[in-house]
């Protein structure tokens, strides 16, 4: 089922059980889901085709860095399974994000590709101890502008970068922004947070939400709070 919802749930889950109870709980009709690390090293694919089967659509969170060839297979092997969306790190660079996308055209596969750029939990200071001693705002520039240069449909950052990101690779872009946090939930150990609201309008096409729908009592009853601060602007 697709959806016109910009909302994406994060299913971070230990177990292939836990996942489907809390899906079970939500509509595929207003929201996608997005599988991580944790919950696909436990469960394998059989999470992704077990969502699908609920009418879901998935946006397969891995964020591939390896050589060029190991990221085009992967980025193919997240098609092939019917993924929605998958992403890799854009710090991989042009010629590994270039491999991935032209792995999909040569095969045909559409699915949405695109690139992290510096994690919403990476502040000046952990960009310096790696080396770079670009603020996390310049070098979330500078990699979206590689990313779009190398062939990627969009990339995750902070809802803070977005309307910078909007006049440097326009509206169509995609602009993934984790870090929501609505009105009613708390921050918890996010540090750069947005409400939905502000978030849309500065830029972001997709927002990613985690525990302040999985965590809420009623799911399904704090994404229609989400909606309502989303309608009322
Ligand atoms: O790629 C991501 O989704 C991601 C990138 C990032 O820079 N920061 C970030 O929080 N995320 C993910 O977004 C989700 C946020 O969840 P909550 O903080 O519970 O809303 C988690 O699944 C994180 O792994």
């Amino acid at each position: 089922m697709s959806t016109a919802s910009p909302l994406i749930i994060a299913l971070d889950y230990a177990s292939l059980d836990a996942a489907l109870c809390m899906a079970d709980r939500l509509d595929p009709s207003r929201c996608r889901l997005k599988v991580g690390k944790e919950l696909f090293t436990r469960s394998g694919p059989d999470v992704i085709e077990a969502l699908h089967g609920r009418g879901f659509e998935v946006f397969l969170d891995l964020k591939f860095h390896d050589i060029p060839n190991t990221v085009a297979g992967a980025v193919q092997a997240a098609a092939e399974q019917g993924v929605w969306m998958v992403n890799v790190h854009a710090g991989g660079g042009r010629r590994m994000m270039e491999a991935a996308r032209e792995r999909l055209d040569r095969r045909g596969l559409t699915m949405h590709l695109i690139a992290v750029t510096v994690l919403t939990s990476m502040e000046e200071a952990d960009l310096a101890e790696v080396g770079i001693s670009a603020t996390p705002a310049e070098q979330v520039e500078r990699l979206a502008l590689l990313a779009r240069d190398s062939g990627m449909d969009g990339v995750v950052s902070s809802a803070w970068e977005a309307r910078r990101l909007k006049e440097l690779c326009g509206a169509d872009f995609l602009k993934v922004t984790p870090g929501i946090r609505p009105g009613f939930a708390a921050a918890g150990d996010q540090r750069r947070v947005m409400s939905p609201a502000d978030a849309m309008s500065a830029g972001s096409t997709h927002l990613v939400v985690g525990r302040p729908v999985t965590r809420a009592e009623e799911p399904m009853e704090a994404l229609a709070a989400i909606e309502a601060e989303l309608a009322a602007g």
